[in-house]
C-alpha cells in the first residue's frame, strides 16, 4: 500500500518508527515530514498529507502529533478524509471496519511505543466491511462535505 505520513515536533520518533515499520512489511512511504523535533506547525504537515490520500495519490495515511487531536482536527478539514483519532487496538479495528477510515491519527504524549505499533498493525491489517449500514451512514458523513 502507498501510505502518507505526518507528524509535527512532538511527534518525530513515533513517526520515524512507523516509517521504518511500514518501510519493512514492503508499504511505499511518502513522508511529508516534519523532519526534526524542532518546534513546527502540525497543519503544515497533516494537511498535504491529508490531501495527497483526498487526491488518490497515496492509500492511507497516518498523522501523529502530541495528542493526535492537531493533527485529526486537520486531516478531516479536507474533503473526502475520514481520519480516526485512536489509542486504542479495538477502536482503530472498529474505525476500519466501520468508518472506512482513510486516515489515523495518533498522539505520542498519549500511548506508549508499543501500543502505537499495534494500532497500527491492526489498522493497516482491517478492511472495510462493506456491510450496508455502514456504507449508508459513511455517505452521509460524505454528503456533509457538499
Ligand atoms: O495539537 C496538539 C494538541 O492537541 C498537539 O498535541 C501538538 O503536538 C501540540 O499542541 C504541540 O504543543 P507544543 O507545546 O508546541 O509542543
Amino acid at each position: 500500500m502507498k501510505i502518507a505520513l505526518a507528524c509535527d515536533h512532538g511527534a518525530f520518533e513515533y513517526k520515524e518508527i512507523v516509517k521504518e515499520m511500514l518501510t519493512k512489511e514492503g508499504h511505499i512511504v511518502e513522508d511529508f515530514g516534519c523532519y526534526s523535533t524542532e518546534s513546527v506547525d502540525y497543519p503544515d504537515y497533516a494537511g498535504p498529507a491529508a490531501q495527497s490520500v483526498a487526491d488518490g495519490k497515496n492509500d492511507r495515511g497516518i498523522v501523529i502529533c502530541g495528542t493526535g487531536i492537531g493533527v485529526s482536527i486537520t486531516a478531516n478539514k479536507i474533503k473526502g478524509i475520514r481520519c480516526a483519532l485512536c489509542s486504542d487496538p479495538v477502536s482503530a479495528k472498529l474505525t476500519r471496519e466501520h468508518n472506512d477510515s482513510n486516515v489515523l491519527a495518533m498522539g505520542q504524549r498519549i500511548i506508549g511505543v508499543e501500543l502505537m505499533k499495534e494500532i497500527v498493525r491492526v489498522w493497516m491489517g482491517t478492511e472495510f466491511s462493506h456491510d450496508a449500514r455502514h456504507q449508508r451512514r459513511i455517505d452521509k458523513v460524505m454528503a456533509l462535505e457538499k
